[in-house]
């Protein structure tokens, strides 16, 4: 197999990948639909919340109750639509603020951005979740310290990118920064269909497999290079000798 460029951009997922699912699952959208009822009763008409309402079709955006139930629906089935994703960014802010909501990220992450970025790699998000929500999660982390959006260098969103699946989003991305060829972007994912879009888009990708993330299947594990644990990762970027799976 050829050998691969040198990476110059991480492009990171964030659920599965930098932090556990749960945390998403069974903390930030438990707190967004436990705050919902309160925040449609006293800010409905409140313009700074009106623009996330108004983002809505009009039949669920019709009165507080068709709001509620078509978001608890939306969030039941984790449908990954933009105006939910903005509303949820809008939900958790005071979550963030007041300390109740950190974000644990999984062990190895915090040194190893600091590394990257300290070795002048850039570091960059593309998440379903919304742009501001990203930021926030990466504002108050449960490391310390605890803010590490100054080491990143761009944010990308179903809104500015398009869908993670799809490999005109990866082109798209990839294009926001052309001194960069696209074959130097490492993009690192728990989701197999994400990886799938972004080779095709000339980047190079790794399936990440962290606890709590579904099994994958084992075709996935002979045809993608997988890691566990980003300190599998060498110092260039691809997977360390001793890890299984092909090189990225
Ligand atoms: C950054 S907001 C919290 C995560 C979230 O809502 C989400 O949908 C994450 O999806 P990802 O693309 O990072 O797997
Ligand atoms: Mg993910």
């Amino acid at each position: 197999m050829a050998a691969s460029a040198a990476v110059k951009v991480v492009l990171l997922d964030i659920e599965g990948t930098i932090c556990p699912i749960s945390f998403v699952k069974d903390v930030l959208f438990p707190y967004a639909l436990n705050v919902l009822p309160e925040t449609l009763e006293t800010q409905w008409d409140d313009p700074k919340f009106a623009k996330y309402r108004d983002a809505f079709p009009p039949e669920h955006a019709s009165s507080k109750e068709a709001l509620a139930s078509h978001v608890r629906d939306l969030m039941a089935k984790d449908v990954k639509i933009a105006y939910l994703k903005s509303l949820q960014g809008y939900l958790w802010e005071e979550g963030y603020a007041s300390g109740d909501l950190k974000a644990p990220l999984f062990p190895d992450v915090p040194a190893k951005l600091s590394e990257w970025h300290a070795k002048g790699l850039k570091i960059m998000i593309y998440s379903s979740g919304s742009v501001p929500a990203q930021k926030l999660l990466f504002k108050h982390t449960d490391a310390e310290p605890s803010d590490f959006t100054p080491l990143i260098s761009d944010w990308f969103d179903t809104v500015t990118a398009g869908l993670k699946t799809e490999t005109g989003s990866y082109e798209k991305i990839a294009g926001n920064h052309p001194e960069i060829p696209v074959g130097e972007w490492l993009f690192l994912s728990d989701n197999v269909k994400e990886v799938d879009a972004a080779i095709s888009a000339g980047m190079q990708s790794i399936v990440v497999q962290r606890p709590g993330n579904a099994e994958l299947p084992s075709e996935v594990r002979s045809r993608l290079p997988i890691i566990e644990t980003f300190d599998a990762l060498d110092d260039d970027l691809g997977i360390r000798e001793q890890s299984a799976g092909p090189k990225a």
